[in-house]
């Protein structure tokens, strides 16, 4: 276990009494990132202590949202979530303004977004998908994420300064084989932390915490496929989602109540449209399953 720095000790404690008893304490993640590497958790909070954005890197399904999840838990710091991929506009970042009736008056009342709120209240926001913003997004997100930490809500016309602990984690599907790149200005202003698929004893340790799935022998049958479905991942032979341990987690799940090719077939070969790659990972399948 590698110990943690003062600093990041320090910042723990500190945000954690500043968060006991914050209205937003729901949004505190629950944890359950399980590493391989040690130094993936421990230098994403050290970065995140010492204030600096951290850009989490890997192919989908890896755990990224779990590790977010588990670094906002070490700080019982609460999390703001925005996903980049789906129709994302300003109002969906900064808020939007509405019409409220208060003592028989109808007045137009501000609902600050994920942003702003995460701004003020110096929590955690996770950028998720942040390589899909879209061009007239990545503005905003700038000069929220650069030395300054603050930006002009063109909404209130205020200057928004954010908290000291505020942090941002974003996270990108840069995978084994390529994917959309992240813009440089954007990439520039990030520690990149990367969070491949794991593997062997930490794969069948998620499996184990996170699956119906108790049956030993069949278990690491599932570690072993993973590990031929990611060299064929890496040879560039099979889509990156092959691999995805989320995916097999679906499988583990499913093969308690039914043959586990048929749950291989549910929950990894039939999301792939290429005929040649859905025979590769039936071919691979068959060597560890037979029926
Ligand atoms: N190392 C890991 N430790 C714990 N859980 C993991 C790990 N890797 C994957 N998982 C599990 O796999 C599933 C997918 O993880 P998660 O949603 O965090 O992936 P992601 O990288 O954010 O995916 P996407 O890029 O598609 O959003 C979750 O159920 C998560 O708990």
């Amino acid at each position: 276990m590698l110990a943690w720095p003062q600093v990041v000790i320090r910042e723990m404690e500190t945000r954690k009494a500043l968060f006991r008893h914050d209205p937003d304490h729901a949004l505190i993640g629950s944890g359950g990132y399980t590493a391989e590497d040690e130094a993936i958790v421990h230098d994403a909070a050290i970065a995140l202590a010492l204030g600096k954005n951290v850009l989490l890197k890997g192919p989908t399904g890896s755990g990224k949202t779990r590790l977010a999840e588990t670094l906002s838990a070490l700080f019982g710091q609460p999390m703001h979530s925005i996903n980049c991929s789906v129709d994302l506009d300003a109002e969906a970042l900064l808020g939007f303004k509405t019409i409220v009736h208060r003592d028989g008056q109808a007045v137009i009342e501000y609902v600050p977004g994920p942003v702003i709120r995460a701004m003020e209240k110096g929590h955690l926001l996770y950028i998720d998908e942040i390589n899909m913003a879209k061009p007239e997004t990545l503005p905003i997100l700038n000069s929220v994420l650069d030395y300054r930490r603050r930006l002009t809500n063109p909404l209130t016309g205020e200057v928004v300064e954010a908290k000291p602990t505020f942090g941002v984690i974003a996270a990108i599907n840069e995978g084994y084989i390529g994917t959309v790149p992240l813009n440089e200005a954007l990439k520039n202003r990030f520690v990149v932390i990367d969070v491949p698929y794991v593997q062997g004893e930490t794969l069948k340790s998620v499996i184990m915490a996170q699956t119906t799935l108790t049956d030993d022998a069949l278990i690491n049958r599932f570690v072993a496929l993973s590990a031929d479905l990611l060299a064929q991942v890496r040879n560039g032979q099979v889509a990156e989602e092959v691999a995805s341990v989320r995916a097999l987690l679906d499988a583990c799940d499913l093969a308690v109540h039914i043959p586990p090719l048929r749950a291989i077939e549910r929950s990894i070969i039939d999301k792939l449209d290429d005929e040649r790659e859905r025979a590769a990972v039936r071919n691979i399948a068959e060597t560890w399953f037979d029926e």
